[in-house]
């Protein structure tokens, strides 16, 4: 049966979307114009089998007809009800009622330059979802470096020193497993056919083809180790860092340079994983790599592993890590808690977010300021900030400035 299109009004505020509740106990739905599409958030399950999630529906004006979009991105569990509110025409920013911090503000990218990528790569409607957390976060780090160099080295020791810290994203190989390895923990090996199939369903954040087989960081694999708290570390070849630096993931990036050619030949051949064949392949292939790693400005950082454990304290003090920090506490994100609100206004990159029908009738109004947001999907939206006013010592007009303009 053909789905009615959905009613919507403009309540006269730039770009607010407007807000309805369904009696029907089937959840708040919210609608937002963006040109000629309607996106319709929450309310009625569609019949995809995703009913454990926020569900996300598209209507066409200029054809009349829904359109099925490929969901991006973790997806947020779903709420007693929710607000949204149209961010640069670009992202819709979801504000989950009730929900815990962590889970409170969330972004449903629908024309940033990820998506508009991912709907060339896939031929469909695409959006994307996008966890936002307050502040800068820490970001994922990249580290790069040619076959042998130690890569592989440096991130166990980290993530030994700090297992509550780092975590490792599992990426997906053709490769065939070395003795010790094991799937889901060193690699998800797989064929080539299934992992060319999923990079073409956009389930991939780069992928590459190194030393001759292929090898890519999927979505799933980098947003697993952030859900759970940690910073995420890639361990990735200089094609995939550069791919990783022209998306919107924002890492900090680490070049891990050999102290000389011959050192790397002789770490490559007593690791004994590889025929002679292959040691020479990625061999070859090294001198390539270290001259993009050094010159091309990819990388934040060049680091020389000479001594390991020289190399392993310059590591850490680039992430900030040092003896007096107890790192094992640490946590990568920090969620924004907002309750119970009424609904959100949106001016000058600052949502106000109103309490009780009125800002007069609560003690405290926030402002959420988007003007700095960073990341964004397949990752998270960092870069929130918040601030609370009471409108008791303000007045609900002090929040603005002569020009009518929002500030904190
Ligand atoms: N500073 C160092 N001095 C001497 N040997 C080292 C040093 N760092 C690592 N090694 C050794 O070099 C070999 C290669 O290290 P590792 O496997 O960590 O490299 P990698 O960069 O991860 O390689 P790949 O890209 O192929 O996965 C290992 O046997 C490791 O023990
Ligand atoms: N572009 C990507 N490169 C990756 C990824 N995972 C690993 N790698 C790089 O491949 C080589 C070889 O690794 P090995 O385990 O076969 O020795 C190495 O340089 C890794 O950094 C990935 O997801 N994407």
């Amino acid at each position: 049966m053909r789905e009615e299109a959905p009613e919507f009004s403009h309540d006269g505020f730039n770009c607010v979307s407007p807000i309805e509740f369904d009696s029907k106990s089937l959840g708040c739905q919210t609608t937002t114009i963006v040109g000629e599409k309607i996106f319709v958030v929450g309310g009625p399950e569609p019949d995809d089998g995703e009913g454990s999630c926020l569900s996300v529906r598209v209507f066409d004006k200029s054809t009349g007809k829904w359109l099925v979009p490929t969901i991006l991105g973790k997806k947020p569990l779903p709420c007693k009800g929710h607000s949204a509110v149209l961010l640069n025409n670009d992202r819709i920013l979801i504000l989950k009622q009730d929900a815990l911090p962590d889970d409170c503000t969330w972004f449903l990218e629908v024309d940033t330059p990820f998506v508009r990528d991912q709907k060339k790569i896939l031929e469909t409607e695409v959006v994307a979802w996008s966890k936002g957390v307050k502040g800068d976060g820490l970001k994922p780090v990249v580290i790069s470096g040619p076959s042998g160099v130690g890569k592989g080295t440096l991130i166990s020791k980290l993530m030994n020193e700090f297992p509550h810290t780092f975590g490792f994203s599992v990426s997906h190989t053709t490769r065939v497993p070395r003795k010790k390895e094991k799937d889901g923990v060193h690699y998800h090996f797989t064929d080539r056919i299934t992992m060319e199939k999923d990079i073409h369903e956009g389930k991939f954040l780069e992928s590459a083809q190194v030393h001759g087989n292929l090898y890519g960081t999927s979505i799933e694999a980098v947003e697993a180790v952030t859900d759970s708290g940690k910073r995420c570390i890639l361990d990735i070849d200089v094609q995939g860092a550069r791919s990783v630096k022209h998306s919107s993931l924002d890492v900090m990036s680490i070049f891990i340079c050999p102290p000389s050619y011959e050192d790397l030949e002789k770490r490559l051949r007593a690791r004994g994983t590889e025929t002679e064949e292959q040691v020479q392949k990625r061999l070859r292939n090294a001198t390539a790599e270290l001259e993009q790693g050094k010159s091309s400005g990819l990388f934040d950082h060049i680091l020389v592993n000479d001594d390991l454990e020289a190399c392993y304290q310059n590591l850490k003090t680039i992430l900030g890590l040092n003896e007096s920090s107890d790192a094992s506490n640490q946590t990568s994100t920090e969620g924004v808690e907002f309750s119970t609100f009424q609904s959100l206004t949106e001016k000058d990159q600052k949502v106000l977010i109103h309490y009780n029908g009125s800002a007069l009738e609560s003690n405290t109004l926030f402002v959420l300021d988007v003007s700095l947001l960073k990341g964004g999907a397949p990752g998270r939206t960092r870069g929130l900030k918040v601030c609370a006013i009471d409108p008791f010592t303000y007045g609900a007009k002090g929040i603005l400035n002569n020009n009518n303009e929002i500030h904190c």
